[in-house]
């Protein structure tokens, strides 16, 4: 079994937490699925918990409340005070074993771990350190690591052993496990082990739909220290329209875009630097639409940028779809939107087509709630070899490979410009990230925006509200 990535591994759970089984739930699921491993394996005797204060701990407060039910005789060693308990399940469950009248004894300095626990005990269970853990252990986890190395008694690691660093799948000290039973899937290093995977009720809907998860490991502005290093995007459109490529480009930078510029005719320019001083406008041309002597400029903008977003308000005249044709293999990474998205136009990198845009580009007869969208999506990003961000109720994402359904938005985005929006947050996400973690970021916060602006203003919400939403869903959902 190919093990997990951390980071996927989060995504799982915040999604789970999102659609109905809360991380308490997945934590009570774990800490009682080991307890009854540890029941199958072990007869009635006296075991040693040693739990560390985050959520691995967690597992370990309920393995011992399970294990204490049972009959077994139980101690906890936490490597720290009650105080210091991850808030959440973790702190709960301490609470509730402590309630039972299990001894717990705290140490926070190494000398106070009580080495003789350790070595007159029949079994240990390790709950020291998870998936949160990364680089060598500290004091007194580093104490606590070497006791239980050094015990006669058998050793059971929760999740991990206590020191893998489940990141990168090395240990520089860690627990010696005679088994580890772990969460959902193995974990990176898990290899040189015993291990049991235990389910831990993670429901169908966190894999098949986009949730917070698609927000975590997101790569945006804050996560950089270098100037421009938070995205640098090129919005390549306007022309016959201008508030299109205005509404995108302020939905990239309200989504974590660090420096984005609007590459537009110049008529369409001017008109949409004047809407915000936050815009940066490069004026194309003296045409009133994209043409084809626009190419070398556009040509050094493009590599100047990150990545680019093309086609709102460009219109459809024949040349500057023959421009876009051109400009399009010039980027390495691509959203294409709107306008261009037609036959004739070479697609790569996104493309975030309506349903009716779907339809002219496929061939397919798609409606907007169509069931059979997602089997059609992902047929046309294999064929075509691109991520399809499909704009239909509920948006479907596609690599040509995984298909997932979007959970956010409400009728009430039914709206002109929204699809802008969407384009703009899809182009800020694809500056950092890969073309499908981007796509299925974009659809699951534009959505969630989307819902904050019709709780606010119901059916009378426009895309700029959308856009005054998106800092605070990104907030809301960027460490989920
Ligand atoms: N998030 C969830 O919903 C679930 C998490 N689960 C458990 O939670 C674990 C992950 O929990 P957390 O993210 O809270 O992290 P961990 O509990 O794995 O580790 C965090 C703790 O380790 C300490 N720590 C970090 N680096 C250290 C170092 N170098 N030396 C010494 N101590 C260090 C931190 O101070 C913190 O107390 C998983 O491995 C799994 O066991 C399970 O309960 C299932 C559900
Ligand atoms: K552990």
């Amino acid at each position: 079994m190919k093990p997990i990535t951390v980071e996927d591994m989060r995504a799982l759970e915040a999604n789970s937490d999102y659609f109905g089984v809360s991380y308490g739930e997945l934590m009570e699921n774990a800490g009682r699925k080991a307890a009854e491993s540890i029941i199958a394996l072990f007869k009635r005797c006296n075991v040693l918990v040693v739990c560390g204060t985050g959520n691995n701990g967690g597992d370990g407060f309920v393995t011992a409340r399970f294990l204490r039910e049972a009959g077994y005789g139980v101690l906890i060693v936490l490597l720290g005070r009650v105080g210091q308990v991850k808030e959440g399940p973790a702190l709960a469950n301490i609470e509730i074993v402590r309630g039972m009248g299990i001894p717990v004894v705290e140490s926070i300095l190494p000398e106070e771990v009580p080495k003789e626990a350790f070595d007159g005990c029949d079994l240990i269970v390790d709950a020291v350190l998870g998936t949160g853990f990364q680089g060598t252990p500290r004091e007194p986890a580093r104490t606590a690591i070497r006791y239980m190395n050094q015990s006669p008694a058998p050793r059971v690691s929760l999740d991990v052993p206590s020191g893998l660093d489940a990141h990168t799948g090395e240990c520089a000290e860690c627990v010696d496990a005679d088994l580890v039973i772990t969460f959902y899937a193995p974990k990176k290093g898990l290899d040189r082990y015993k291990v049991e995977v235990v389910d831990i009720g993670i429901p169908k809907k966190a894999f098949t739909h986009i949730g917070p998860g698609s927000m975590v490991g997101l790569r945006s502005r804050g996560d950089f220290v270098e100037k421009g290093g938070g995205g640098r995007l090129l919005i390549i459109g306007g022309g016959p329209y201008t508030g299109a490529p205005a509404m995108a480009a302020m939905a990239a930078y309200r989504a974590g875009a660090e420096i984005v510029t609007v590459a537009a005719p110049k008529r369409a320019a001017d008109i949409i630097a004047s809407f915000s001083p936050d815009l940066i406008v490069r004026p194309l041309s003296d045409e009133d639409f994209l043409v084809e002597k626009d190419v070398p400029m556009l040509k050094e903008l493009i590599s100047r940028h990150h990545a680019v977003v093309i086609g709102m308000g460009l219109g459809r005249e024949p040349e500057t779809l023959a421009a876009a044709g051109r400009i399009i293999p010039l980027c390495e990474r691509a959203v294409i939107d709107a306008d261009v998205l037609q036959t004739e136009i070479p697609l790569s990198g996104i493309v975030t087509p309506n349903v009716h845009e779907f339809n002219r580009l496929s061939g397919e007869t798609l409606g907007p709630k169509d069931t059979a969208a997602a089997e059609k999506v992902r047929k046309f990003s294999a064929q075509n070899k691109v991520v399809t961000l499909w704009k239909g109720s509920p948006a479907v994402v596609s690599d040509g490979n995984e298909v997932k359904i979007n959970s956010t938005g409400n009728p009430g985005m039914a709206v002109g410009g929204t699809g802008d929006v969407l384009a703009g947050i899809t182009g800020a996400f694809y500056c950092r990230n890969d073309a499908f973690k981007a796509a299925c970021a974009a659809a699951f916060i534009s959505g969630a925006a989307g819902d904050m602006a019709f709780e606010d203003k119901g059916y009378g919400l426009v895309a700029t509200d959308v856009i005054h939403w998106l800092p605070y869903a990104v907030k809301r959902y960027r460490h989920a």
